[in-house]
């Protein structure tokens, strides 16, 4: 990308990429059950893809099918990406997140949990998340540990935008069951130090430490109830 882009400041917080939508909740969630069937298809797709040994008029046939689809489903796009939207009740949605966006098919299918200590996530991670022969990517731990790392320092009530991010990569992480981790463990002014790890069966492959920040000038919301 060439342009200049606008910092994650306090006035692009404001007036960027979040932007405020008067849908109702409930339409939100109708909506939201619709495109994340579609998105899990599309990751069984890419999963399908990877790892099929069909011939190859096969694989032409169904390129040519999946772009007929495509074009359906550009008869009505937005302009640009999905951004971040809010209504009344503070219900938001970010349905092209890269890590939880219930619309996105490269988005792995992370359902995070917030408690008293910070959040976790149980994931299953396959095919496409592979670095190593059997391991996943150090850049996939990396941007699942970023996301959830900066969940546990918003704790769903600020933002927080990562400054800093350290990996210590212990071992190779396997595909397949891993649990994420993230718990706040200090607070400086507008500063959050965050802990994070992934771990297998056996015990923590990757952990990390991040500094993460407030934009000034953001507000902070009281404390909502953990789910
Ligand atoms: C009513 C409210 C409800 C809200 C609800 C919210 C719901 C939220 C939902 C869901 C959570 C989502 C979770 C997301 C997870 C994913 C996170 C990401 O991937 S974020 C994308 C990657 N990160 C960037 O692109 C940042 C780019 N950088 C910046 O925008 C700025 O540099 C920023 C904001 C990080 C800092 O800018 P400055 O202008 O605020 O910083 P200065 O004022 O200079 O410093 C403040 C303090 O921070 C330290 N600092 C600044 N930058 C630092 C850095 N990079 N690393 C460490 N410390 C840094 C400074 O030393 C200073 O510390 P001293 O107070 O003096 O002790």
């Amino acid at each position: 990308m060439t342009s200049r882009q606008p910092s994650l400041r306090a006035s692009a917080w404001q007036a960027g990429g979040f932007v405020r939508d008067d849908t109702p909740t409930a339409e939100v969630e109708r909506r939201e059950a619709v495109i994340e069937s579609l998105a899990g298809t599309v990751r069984d797709l890419i999963d399908a893809t990877i790892r099929t040994t069909v011939e190859d008029d096969e694989v032409h046939r169904v390129r040519d099918d999946l772009a007929a689809l495509v074009d359906r489903l550009r008869v009505s796009q937005l302009p640009g990406p999905a951004g971040v939207r809010y209504n009344t009740e503070f219900r938001s949605w970010n349905w092209g997140n890269a890590v939880v966006g219930a619309a996105n098919g490269i988005a792995p299918p992370l359902r995070i949990v917030h408690d008293s200590d910070g959040c976790h996530a149980d994931v299953v991670l396959g095919a496409a998340y592979e670095g190593p022969p059997g391991l996943v990517h150090g850049g996939v731990s990396a941007l699942l540990l970023d996301h959830i790392m900066g969940e546990t320092a918003s704790g769903r009530r600020r933002t927080a935008f990562t400054g800093t991010l350290t990996m210590r990569y212990r071992r190779g992480t396997p595909l397949g069951p891993l649990r994420l981790e993230g718990r706040i463990v200090g607070e400086e002014r507008r500063k959050i130090f965050v802990a994070g790890s992934i771990s297998d069966a056996d015990g923590v492959t990757v952990e990390a430490e991040g500094v993460f920040i407030q934009p000034a000038g953001t507000p902070t919301a009281p404390e909502r109830p953990s789910t």
